[in-house]
Parts: structure tokens; C-alpha cells; sequence
């Protein structure tokens, strides 16, 4: 455990956190979840791999957070690194979190006011806690800041850019970049088009182009592009205006909709869980399959539509939860790109899941490739490596 860091990933109601060390020993790592209700609970895993669970009624971030620390087996990370979701147009890459960027990841708050607030709970926690450590934020957003004018501008009043900042920004940039970086060792060389695929409960595509975004499917906030779990990515922009106007809904109870009812879960009106749907997809329920139809085209469409950022593709890369998971959401996506020359390999896709790395295709179309993301890894890479450059 020689110069662990510690990766924290704080969303609103739960914490991801992983102690990683320097060489390829094994990392601690876990979950708080449900925080500030009764039955929040701390699932851990030692480093032998052994799992602990234990209560934590009513803890909130701060109170969750000592406790994982206690769950650390007293090691002392040398930097404990932050995901923060949105950084806007403020961060190209990993920063030192001192008093004046804070105030930054404050102001683009806004922006994403589901996921920063949360965020800047765990930094504010960490930082009372390890006082005397360097905390870094590593940014969703900073991967996408090589995106073009043309990429990133909405066909809006040029001042809403300039004057605030209206623009898309794209997110998971860490799990973008890491998957890329990791076809290209695979692949040899770094002169390659790749369409990456994130699909977890937020799900984005990207365009990379020689180890750059070009484009991505999410925008100013989390909620563009493809269909997740909970949210509904792209509709028409006019249905805010139509349901405020026939239905009288407010702007709260419209972003709630969009954010926390939509998806594969208002779809099927049975749950955001693709384990779940795709086995009451089995079982013939029409909402499951229907949902799961969606979710696939809309994946296709938009990696169709981000291969104009490409000169060449080189292949598709599917990953998160779903994509390591679930040769059924992949066979789907590829057979909806009949233009591409795609050629699955059925058997290597069905064997590659839990964790395994692997090409499914047989060699006579461009690239598909399954790559387990290791946002929390890549994140602890970031902070070693800003560390550094301040020695
Ligand atoms: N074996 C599996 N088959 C299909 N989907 C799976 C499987 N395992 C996990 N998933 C799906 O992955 C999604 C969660 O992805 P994950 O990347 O873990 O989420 P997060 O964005 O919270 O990190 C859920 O929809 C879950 O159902
Ligand atoms: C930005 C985003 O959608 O993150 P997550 O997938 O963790 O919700
Ligand atoms: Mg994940």
C-alpha cells in the first residue's frame, strides 16, 4: 500500500471510494450508500478481496466519509483525488484544489446541480478530515475541452455563450479517455479513430481522434444524448414549453421527469436495472423490450452521427456496466449500423463479460473491442501525475 492514493467519487445519495497503491497491489475499496436516510449502509472489500457491510443510519457525507477512512486499515494516502463532474470551460485537466478553484467548481455548480453540490460535499468533508493532504479534483469535463466551436456551440443567441456559458461540455471524460488510451496499447500506435461507448446509469458516447474528443453525445449538463437509466437524453426542446403550457407543470417538476422518471425506467414503467430488463424481456414483458429497443437505436444513431468528428474509424468500444455486461445491448447497437461494415464475433461476444477485456470481432471490419473502465484508476493516475509535476 506504498504511496496510496485515495479516489473519492461523491454522488448525492451515495460514495464510491477506492485506496489505490502505486504498484498492481490489491486496492480497498467500497460504497456508502443511501446517505441521510435510516438505512444507509457502508459496503466494503478489504484487501484480500473480503467483503464487509456494516450500518451507518443517518449518516450524511461527512459521517460517511470518517467511516470509510476507519475502514482503511490504517494506511494514510499521500493525495486523495475527486471526481467532480463539472468543471466548464475552467479545467483542461487535474487540479490542485485550493481556495480559488473551490470558488470555480462553486460558480459551474449550476450547471450540473445534481452531481457538484455532492461533489464539493465530499472535498469539504476530506478536507477537514486529511487537512494535511494535497486533494485534487479530476474533472468529467476536462477531455472534452479539445471539442471544436462547431461541436460545442448551440445553434442559440451567441451571447448565452458569452455571457453565460451556454455551451456543451460532455461528461465521463475519465472513462472516455481511459478506454481510448487503452485500444490505442491494444491496438499499437495513436493515430486511430475510435467511437467509445459508456453505458452505466449514465450512459455518453465519444469521438476521439489520435487520443483527442472531438465530440460527445452529453451537453451542458448530464442530460443530452442517449436514453440511461433514469434520464431521458434528447427530446424535442419545445416539449418543456408544451408541458408548462397544456399540462401546467413547473420547471422542477419537468427537470424531475426528465431527470429521475425517464429513461429505461419511465419506458418499461418497471425499472432503470438492465439485469432486470433484459430478463422481463424475456419473460416477454412488452415495456422491457420496448425500452431495450430505444435504448440500442439511440446508441447506434448517435455513434453514427459522432463518426462526421472521424476522419477514419478505426473501431467501437464498448464499456461501463452495461457495455462490459451485456452482449445483448451490443449485438443490438451493432446490428443497428448496417453502413459500417461491422462484423461481431457471436461467440467472443457472448464470452466476454464480468470484468474481461476483449475484440469481438473477426477481423474483417473495423476494431470492436469490450474494455473494462477504471475511472477510479485513471483518477489516481491523474493525481499521481499532477503530484509530480509540482515536485
Ligand atoms: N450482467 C449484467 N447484464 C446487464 N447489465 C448489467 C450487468 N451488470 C450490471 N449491469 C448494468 O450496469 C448498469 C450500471 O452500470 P455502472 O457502470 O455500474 O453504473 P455507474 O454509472 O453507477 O457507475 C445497470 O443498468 C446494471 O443493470
Ligand atoms: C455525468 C454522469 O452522468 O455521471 P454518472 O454516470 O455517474 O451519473
Ligand atoms: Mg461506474
Amino acid at each position: 500500500m506504498q504511496a496510496s492514493v485515495l479516489v473519492i467519487n461523491c454522488g448525492s445519495s451515495s460514495i464510491k471510494y477506492a485506496l489505490i497503491p502505486a504498484d498492481d497491489a490489491p486496492r480497498l475499496e467500497g460504497i456508502a450508500e443511501r446517505l441521510g436516510s435510516q438505512e444507509a449502509r457502508l459496503k466494503a472489500k478489504d484487501a484480500q478481496g473480503e467483503a464487509h457491510e456494516g450500518a451507518l443510519a443517518g449518516a450524511d457525507h461527512a459521517a460517511a466519509l470518517a467511516a470509510i477512512f476507519e475502514r482503511l486499515d490504517g494506511h494514510t494516502p499521500v493525495a486523495v483525488g475527486h471526481r467532480i463532474v463539472h468543471g466548464g470551460e475552467h479545467f483542461t485537466r487535474a487540479s490542485l484544489l485550493d481556495d480559488e478553484v473551490l470558488a470555480a467548481v462553486e460558480q459551474t455548480s449550476a450547471l450540473a446541480p445534481l452531481h457538484n453540490p455532492a461533489n464539493l460535499a465530499g472535498i469539504a468533508a476530506a478536507r477537514e478530515l486529511y487537512p494535511e493532504l494535497p486533494q485534487v479534483g479530476v474533472f468529467d469535463t476536462a477531455f472534452h475541452q479539445s471539442l471544436p466551436a462547431h461541436a460545442y456551440r448551440y445553434a442559440l443567441p451567441a451571447s448565452l455563450y458569452r455571457d453565460h456559458g451556454i455551451r456543451r461540455y460532455g461528461f465521463h471524460g475519465t472513462s472516455h479517455a481511459f478506454v481510448s488510451q487503452r485500444a490505442d496499447a491494444l491496438a499499437g500506435g495513436n493515430d486511430h479513430g475510435w467511437l467509445t461507448a459508456h453505458l452505466g446509469n449514465g450512459c455518453s458516447t465519444c469521438a476521439v481522434w489520435q487520443g483527442q474528443s472531438r465530440d460527445t453525445s452529453m451537453g451542458l449538463t448530464p442530460l443530452e444524448g442517449l436514453v440511461m437509466g433514469t434520464r431521458s437524453g434528447d427530446v424535442d426542446p419545445g416539449l418543456h414549453a408544451h408541458l408548462h403550457r397544456q399540462l401546467g407543470w413547473s420547471l422542477d417538476e419537468i427537470d424531475a421527469m426528465l431527470n429521475q422518471r425517464s429513461g429505461l425506467k419511465g419506458l418499461s414503467e418497471l425499472t432503470n436495472d438492465m439485469r432486470e430488463l433484459e430478463a422481463a424481456a424475456e419473460r416477454g414483458h412488452p415495456g422491457a423490450s420496448l425500452a431495450l429497443e430505444v435504448f440500442c437505436y439511440r446508441i447506434a444513431k448517435s455513434l453514427a452521427a459522432l463518426s462526421c468528428a472521424l476522419p477514419t474509424l478505426s473501431g467501437l468500444i464498448f464499456t461501463g456496466g452495461i457495455g462490459e455486461n451485456s452482449p445483448r445491448v451490443r449485438a443490438k447497437v451493432i446490428a443497428a449500423l448496417p453502413h459500417f461494415g461491422l462484423d461481431l464475433e457471436d461467440a467472443a461476444n457472448q464470452a466476454t463479460l464480468r470484468g474481461r477485456e476483449g475484440r469481438i470481432d473477426t477481423g474483417l471490419g473495423p476494431q470492436l473491442w469490450v474494455i473494462p473502465t477504471d475511472e477510479e484508476g485513471q483518477i489516481a493516475h491523474e493525481t499521481r501525475q499532477l503530484l509530480e509535476r509540482q515536485a
